[in-house]
C-alpha cells in the first residue's frame, strides 16, 4: 500500500506574552514524522494540550508549519493555492463537537451539500443526489426525512452523523476525525466508531483519528503513535502497542482508561505518574513525572526502532 500522507520533520511553536513581559512558547509539534497509507487508521493520542488538533490544523494548511514537510497523495502542501486546493479537497474533518459544527440554520440536505458547492463539484440536481447518498452510507434514514430537517431537531449522535455525512460528500481519501465520540453519551459512541470503520474498509478511506481515550482507539486504529508536549514517544501497530507499551506515558495514559479493553486486563503494570506539569524544555520531555527516569533521562531520547514495526523514545522501556 502507498502511503497516503506523510509528514516529516515538522515543527511549529506558538510565542505569547506571559506575564510580566516573559516569553511563553508552547511547541505543538516537535520533530514530528509519520505516515498513512490508503485505507489505514493511525491513531494519534496524548492528553490534552499536548498538540493533537495543532497537527490537524498543520495538515490541512490553516496552520502554517516552521519547518518541515507535508506531502499528500504525492503533493507538498505549502501556502500555494494549488496545494491548498488539493488538501482541503481531499482532506476533510470532523470535529469533537457536532453541536458548533454543524450550523443551526442550515437543513440537514444544505450542510451535506455544502462542500460540493465550495469545491463546485456536480450542478444542482448532482450535489443533491451525492448529499443523500452520503446520507445514506452514515445511516440517517428515513434519508428525504432527515435531509428535511435542522440539527435542532437531532440528538447528538445523530448530529455527528451530519458531520460524517458532510466530510465523505466530496469522497475524500482521508479523514481526520478530531475526538469524534468525546462528547457523545457513551451509548451511541459504538455506533459511530462502527460507522467510522466500515467507512474505512468499504471506501477505502484513511482515517487520522486523534483522540486521549485509549480504549476507543483500541476499537478503531491499525497503527498509533503517542504523542507527548509536541513529540512523537511511541509508535506502532496498535494491538502491540496497547499490549505491551514500552513508554511509561503510554502505560499511564492505559491506566487512565475507565473501561479498558478486555483483552487488556492481564496487564499487571499500573504505573502513577505525577499530576500535569511543564513540561520539561530539555531532555526527555516527560522525566518530570516519570517514575522511572535516570540520569539519562536528561539526554534527549531519539525515537528509535524497538523492532520492525515499533519505535520507542525512551531509554528505559518498561516492557
Ligand atoms: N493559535 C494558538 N496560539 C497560541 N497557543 C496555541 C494556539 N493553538 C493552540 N495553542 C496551544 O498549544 C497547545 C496544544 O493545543 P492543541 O489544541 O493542539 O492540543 P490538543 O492535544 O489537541 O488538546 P485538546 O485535546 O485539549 O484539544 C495548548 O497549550 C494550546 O493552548
Amino acid at each position: 500500500m502507498n502511503d497516503l500522507l506523510i509528514v516529516k520533520d515538522l515543527k511549529k511553536k506558538f510565542t505569547k506574552k506571559g506575564s510580566r513581559g516573559t516569553k511563553e512558547i508552547t511547541q505543538v509539534a516537535d520533530g514530528i514524522s509519520f505516515e498513512i497509507k490508503q485505507g489505514e487508521t493511525l491513531v494519534l493520542a496524548g492528553e490534552s494540550g499536548s498538540g493533537k488538533t495543532s497537527i490537524a490544523r498543520l495538515i490541512l494548511g490553516v496552520l502554517e508549519p516552521d519547518s518541515g514537510e507535508i506531502i499528500f497523495d504525492g503533493v507538498k502542501i505549502t501556502n500555494d493555492q494549488n496545494s491548498l486546493k488539493k488538501i482541503r479537497l481531499g482532506c476533510q474533518m470532523i470535529h469533537q463537537d457536532p453541536y458548533a459544527s454543524i450550523n443551526p440554520r442550515m437543513t440537514v440536505l444544505d450542510t451535506v451539500k455544502e462542500p460540493l458547492e465550495i469545491h463546485q463539484k456536480g450542478n444542482k440536481d448532482e450535489r443533491t443526489s451525492y448529499a443523500l447518498q452520503a446520507l445514506g452510507q452514515v445511516k440517517l434514514e428515513p434519508v428525504e426525512e432527515i435531509a428535511r430537517k435542522y440539527p435542532h431537531m437531532l440528538s447528538g449522535g445523530q448530529r455527528q452523523r451530519v458531520a460524517i455525512a458532510r466530510a465523505i460528500v466530496t469522497n475524500p481519501k482521508l479523514v481526520i476525525a478530531d475526538e469524534p465520540v468525546s462528547m457523545l453519551d457513551v451509548s451511541v459512541r459504538i455506533g459511530i466508531l462502527e460507522l467510522i470503520k466500515e467507512l474505512q474498509q468499504k471506501h477505502g478511506i484513511s482515517f487520522l483519528y486523534i483522540t486521549h481515550d485509549l480504549s476507543t482507539a483500541g476499537y478503531i486504529g491499525h497503527r498509533i503513535a503517542i504523542l507527548y508536549s509536541g513529540q512523537i514517544v511511541e509508535t506502532g501497530p496498535i494491538r502491540d502497542v496497547l499490549a505491551t507499551p514500552f513508554h511509561p506515558y503510554t502505560q499511564a495514559l492505559l491506566d487512565s482508561i475507565s473501561n479498558p479493553d478486555p483483552d487488556n486486563l492481564h496487564r499487571e503494570k499500573e504505573i502513577r505518574i505525577k499530576e500535569q506539569t511543564k513540561s520539561a524544555q530539555q531532555g526527555c520531555r516527560f522525566r518530570e513525572r516519570c517514575p522511572y527516569a535516570i540520569e539519562k533521562c536528561m539526554q534527549e531520547p531519539k525515537l528509535e526502532n524497538v523492532s520492525k514495526e515499533r519505535q520507542v523514545a525512551c531509554f528505559v522501556k518498561i516492557n
